[in-house]
């Protein structure tokens, strides 16, 4: 689970529409051809291959495209700029773009907002050879928007983009940035409800400039299309119909998750339950706040804080020093509470893993894969200057930013890290302690919806592997576990193979330990019936998170 907010973190950025301030023109200004939708149809043999060759990015935009370094903003040449391209359209089809390539996260725009912008625009030029006009804030926002739920929603998007193409083939072979225009425009006009002329127009504009015209005639048409079809309220999607196996395709596409989520949330909850799990996947994450008590903060100086920047909040319910934002996170940002160390961006339910392990002053912790650092720095904060945690992780980068945290919330007297495979060091080294939390390497099915591209990045047979390491993990962990002491067991994954059946397994291979209930720790709402944590995002409407309590007993020898 990664609490703390980084680059590997999921975006700051609440995706707020009602924040959204949509293009002031009014439509007719936007609606210059509102004549009759062209019929898309596949091009003659010959004039295919004509226009292939048209459609697909030159050698010079394929080299530009390339991701490396970007420019430096003084060398940028002013006459690059075009004015006509909506910034927000071609940041984010750059981004998706990038995204597909493997080169970026969806989450794209964090506490570097401004700089993050910059390069953004960098990338721009590289890939599409003209620049726009700089970002402004409500640019950074669309652009976190539609970056993040073009790819939440691609399933659904590709679906009816595929529908509306006349021939399948026109859309597999279809060059990736016009798809990804394709998708821009599908997602704002069903999902963020902009005028729908206006972005047409936009998108064609993009298209034109980014390619060719012959790609801004494509878009316009099959915009067109979707315009025509989502007025008279007749999309082209699938129905809830036949076996249970076609019944998940259908689900699949509809809410836009992979085949296989679908079928095995069914097959553990139940299709009404799986259909709440993808609506919450699907809309906007809600932040919360860690106020920074190391420093000296209380909530209530947070909470004077967000006042003061008019920013709307909630107490947390269940913990103490956390407050839910739903909008404003780049207030909150802009205002320095994270780069001054008053806060930190961590879920409640990483917090109520912390409350699982009960660091108090004086305590001896290992976490064991501990970066990028949301649940050390907690556990470090709760020691109040007394006791060590050791932070533990094989990730060099992920592990430099937990330090560079450390130093920013006060806590480096308390932490020690040590970047190391946590089998091999458990192995080499004699080390007993209190606590030790394994927050294990997971499939991440509890924070699908901060993280927008990962359902898309995990398939079924990941699991296998994961299970494998998590035991291998869980056993090496328990080797630092003093007689007495806790060991933790932790995951953000919300299904039971990565938590109760990881913990079943490891107590018939170490009977040396026992499952020590967590009802001093947490409320009872969140107590399973096996004495286990357990978040559920619909039910809690918080990340999907587990922990398991497990005491080594006294009796057996190390
Ligand atoms: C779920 S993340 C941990 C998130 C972290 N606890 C937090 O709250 O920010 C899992 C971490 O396990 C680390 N990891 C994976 N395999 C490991 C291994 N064999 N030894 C140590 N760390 C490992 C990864 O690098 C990753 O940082």
């Amino acid at each position: 689970m990664e609490g703390a907010l980084s680059f590997f973190s999921p975006s700051p950025f609440s995706s707020n529409r009602s924040n959204l301030s949509l293009p002031k023109k009014p439509l007719s200004q936007f609606s210059s051809s509102r004549a009759s939708i062209p019929k898309v149809s596949p091009l003659p043999r010959s004039s295919k291959r004509t226009r292939k060759s048209d459609v697909r990015i030159s050698p010079k935009t394929a080299e530009r495209s390339r991701i490396s370094r970007p420019l430096d903003s003084k060398k940028i040449n002013i006459q690059k700029l075009n004015a006509e391209v909506s910034p927000h359209r071609a940041v984010s089809a750059v981004r998706l773009l990038r995204i597909e390539q493997g080169g970026a996260f969806a989450d794209l725009l964090n506490e570097k907002g401004r700089k993050a912008a910059e390069n953004e625009m960098s990338y721009v030029e590289r890939t599409l050879g003209f620049r726009t006009r700089d970002l402004d804030d409500r640019d950074i926002r669309l652009v976190t928007d539609v970056v993040g739920g073009s790819v939440r929603w691609r399933r659904y998007l590709d679906h009816l983009i595929m529908s509306l193409c006349n021939k399948e083939r026109m859309f597999t072979d279809m060059e990736p940035l016009l798809l990804q225009i394709l998708r821009i425009g599908f997602f704002e006009i069903l999902k963020l409800g902009m005028p729908p002329y206006a972005v047409v127009d936009e998108n064609v504009k993009l298209a034109k400039a980014a390619l060719r015209p012959g790609a801004g005639n494509l878009v316009n048409a099959v915009l067109r299309k979707l315009v025509s079809l989502k007025e008279k309220d007749s999309l082209p999607l699938p129905t809830l119909e036949g076996d249970d196996h076609a019944q998940a395709r259908a689900l699949a596409v509809i809410h836009s998750h992979p085949v296989w989520m679908v079928r095995r949330w069914t097959k553990f909850v139940g299709q009404e339950e799986a259909v709440r799990l993808m609506n919450w996947n699907n809309s906007d994450p809600c932040f919360s706040l860690r106020v920074n008590t190391a420093k000296g903060f209380k909530r209530v100086d947070l909470v004077n804080r967000l006042e003061d920047l008019m920013v709307p909040y909630e107490l947390s319910s269940c913990m103490d020093d956390f407050v839910r934002i739903h909008t404003g996170m780049q207030i909150v940002i802009q205002a320095g509470l994270l780069k001054d160390g008053i806060c930190s961006v961590q879920d409640e339910s990483a917090g109520l893993v912390v409350s699982v392990v009960g660091p108090q002053p004086g305590d001896a912790i290992i976490d064991c894969c501990a970066a990028p650092g949301g649940k050390t720095l907690f556990m470090a904060s709760c020691l109040r200057g007394k006791g060590t945690v050791m932070a533990i992780d094989i990730n060099r980068g992920r592990l430099r930013i937990l330090k560079e945290a450390c130093k920013l919330l006060n806590v480096t007297n308390v932490v020690i890290t040590t970047h190391a495979d946590l089998r091999l060091y458990a192995e080499k080294h004699n080390v007993k302690v209190d606590k030790v939390l394994l927050d294990a390497p997971c499939s991440g099915t509890g924070v699908l919806s901060k993280r927008a591209d990962l359902r898309w990045n995990r398939q079924l047979e990941d699991l296998e592997q994961l299970k494998h390491l998590q035991d291998e993990l869980l056993d090496a962990a328990s080797m630092l576990v003093k007689p007495g002491g806790i060991l933790v067991y932790s995951t953000c994954s919300i299904d039971p193979e990565e938590n109760e059946e990881r913990v079943a397994a490891f107590l018939q291979r170490h009977p040396e330990f026992v499952v020590h209930p967590v009802h001093p720790y947490v409320p009872p709402d969140f107590i399973t019936d096996k004495g286990f944590f357990f978040s559920n995002p619909v039910k809690h409407r918080m990340d999907g998170s587990f922990a398991a309590r497990l005491v080594r007993s006294l009796d057996y020898p190390c």
